[in-house]
């Protein structure tokens, strides 16, 4: 049977990067999508300002959205604080799959809490099934037309509190215009644009990071 293009990154990484070197893992996979097929990870620019912000905010706590092949999970875990926890996102159980190996080849799964399962059922059961009281930090890079969706929802379940740091990847390319005029107006966040470009392309993208007032 054909194999999918997660299953084919998968194995670009077990070839060639290091286990237990996420460094290496990311390389890799941007090594893949460079070199043989385009894939819709956050990539090594925008990976780039991501790291920045990571670092920066020195979060305890952690929430993705949007795993897909976990390139993104491994480069946040990897920038990690001991003890700190990244929560991560995914609906798609073959998508899931290669992640969870994606995640072990390098060595951050102890760091790592990937939930297979949808974002509006999961958002409200965080605390009572994870202990999370606020997030820290939250990766948004799944489906375009949820993240205002699952922003209110986070607001609503009380999971943000002052001085917690939404990222946003892709609100320029494919864009998510109605989270960008929700989140640039609203007087509850303070936002800032970071130009860049769409993963492994010339096209325009960037990075919206907002970080809540309380
Ligand atoms: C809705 N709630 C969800 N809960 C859990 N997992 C979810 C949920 N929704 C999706 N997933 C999961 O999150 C992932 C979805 C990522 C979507 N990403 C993109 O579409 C995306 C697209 C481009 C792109 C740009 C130009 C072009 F020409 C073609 C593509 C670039 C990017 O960087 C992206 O991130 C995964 F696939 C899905 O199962
Ligand atoms: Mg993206």
């Amino acid at each position: 049977t054909q194999s999918t293009r997660p299953q084919r990154l998968l194995a670009a990484v077990h070839k060639k990067a290091t286990r237990g070197n996420p460094r290496s893992v990311v390389k890799a996979i941007d090594e893949f999508c460079n070199q043989n097929e385009w894939a819709m990870n956050v990539g090594n620019e925008k990976g780039e300002i991501l790291d920045s912000v990571v670092s920066e905010t020195n979060p305890g706590c952690v929430l993705e959205l949007g795993t897909y092949c976990g390139y993104s999970t491994v480069r946040i875990a990897s920038l990690l604080p001991p003890h700190a926890q990244l929560i991560t996102l995914e609906f798609n159980p073959d998508n899931a799959a290669v992640a969870r190996q994606v995640i072990a080849w390098a060595g951050v799964a102890e760091k790592v809490r990937l939930v297979e399962g949808e974002s509006g059922e999961w958002i409200p059961k965080m605390k009572e099934q994870f202990g999370v009281k606020t997030f820290d930090l939250v990766f948004l890079d799944h489906w375009k037309n949820r993240y205002l969706l699952d922003t209110k929802l986070m607001e609503e379940c009380g999971l943000l509190k002052k001085g917690s740091v939404l990222l946003a990847d892709n609100v320029v390319c494919p864009g998510a215009p109605d989270y960008l005029e929700y989140i640039r107006n609203s007087p509850q966040y303070k936002s800032q644009f970071f130009k860049s470009h769409l993963e492994y392309t010339k096209a325009e993208d960037g990075l919206e990071k907002s970080v809540f007032l309380g």
